[in-house]
């Protein structure tokens, strides 16, 4: 067993929680209290670890958010992913795949250059282009299979020849492909209606489950449908809605500390959440 799948495990079961914190971290986002920082990211991003790590299983970096931003980005990326305890997955969030040469480089950037734990990566590109993740034996690979987004309709969604959705198809090559049970697949919570019938066609894969807030997906249905037999092996991200807390009164957050005990409610109230289905 991938010792990354270990590891989360064991923190699910003794916090009863699944939560992943999503560090989609926005310098048009975030407070102005930041602004009097050097690195008003980073210590963005040390207060919600520090607010959340009570009862975070996870916190997923979306690359995107630090890549747009150029060296200093991928800088407070790796300053982050130092600052979360060990105890707690890292998961880079960078959606890869290309042939198998270049993606053994990005299995390396992701798993060795930034030690992350866990990556998500796309299917289409077949089996040559993702072995060089799975070859980690001891990470976790999170592959993309039915997505939150209106465009899974596109492709994910269309109807095979054999009258079964294209989706499917990946989740049987993925648990197939899983070394030391270190595969994974992402399914969006706003996909409720499927992910029951994907969790029991694919009951040795973690699941990464993003959508809850922001976009809508329901916390109970994800947390019910998506744990496996044990009530483990998955992971409800949450970012948007979590790591900007609506303020309530004054308008405005009057310190970092009052900040962090906003996102600290939010968790809370998740968590609390989690716990009734768990
Ligand atoms: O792979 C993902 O994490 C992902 C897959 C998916 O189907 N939908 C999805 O929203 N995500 C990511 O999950 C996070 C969701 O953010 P919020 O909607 O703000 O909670 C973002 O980082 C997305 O890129």
């Amino acid at each position: 067993m991938s010792s990354v799948r270990d590891k989360a495990n064991r923190r699910i079961s003794s916090l009863k929680s699944l939560l992943c914190v999503g560090l989609d971290s926005d310098p048009d986002k975030i407070p102005e209290l930041f602004s009097a920082y050097a690195n008003p990211v980073l210590e963005f991003n040390r207060a919600i670890i520090r607010a959340t790590s009570d009862v975070a299983v996870a916190y997923k970096i979306n690359t995107a958010f630090y890549e747009a931003r150029g060296i200093a980005g991928l800088q407070d990326m790796e300053n982050t992913l130092g600052s979360i305890p060990d105890a707690i997955m890292t998961i880079a969030d960078a959606k890869r795949a290309d042939i198998g040469n270049t993606s053994r480089k990005y299995a390396r950037a992701f798993f060795e250059h930034w030690p992350f734990d866990a990556v998500t990566v796309a299917p289409y590109m077949g089996f040559d282009s993702l072995e060089p993740f799975f070859s980690y034996e001891e990470k976790l690979v999170f592959v993309l299979c039915l997505t939150s987004n209106e465009g899974s309709a596109d492709f994910e969604e269309k109807l095979m020849q054999d009258g079964t959705p294209l989706y499917r198809s990946v989740l049987g090559k993925v648990a197939s492909w899983s070394r030391n049970a270190n595969a994974g697949v992402v399914v969006g919570a706003t996909k409720s209606s499927q992910l029951g019938e994907i969790r029991r066609e694919a009951p040795g894969l973690f699941f990464l489950i993003p959508g809850v807030g922001a976009q809508g997906g329901s916390l109970e249905e994800a947390v019910d449908l998506g744990v496996d037999a044990d009530r483990q092996s998955a992971l409800i991200n949450v970012s948007r809605a979590l790591i900007y807390p609506e303020v309530s009164g004054s308008g405005l957050f009057l310190s970092i500390d009052d900040y962090e005990l906003a996102v600290a409610e939010e968790a809370k109230k998740i968590y609390d959440g989690m716990r009734r289905v768990l």
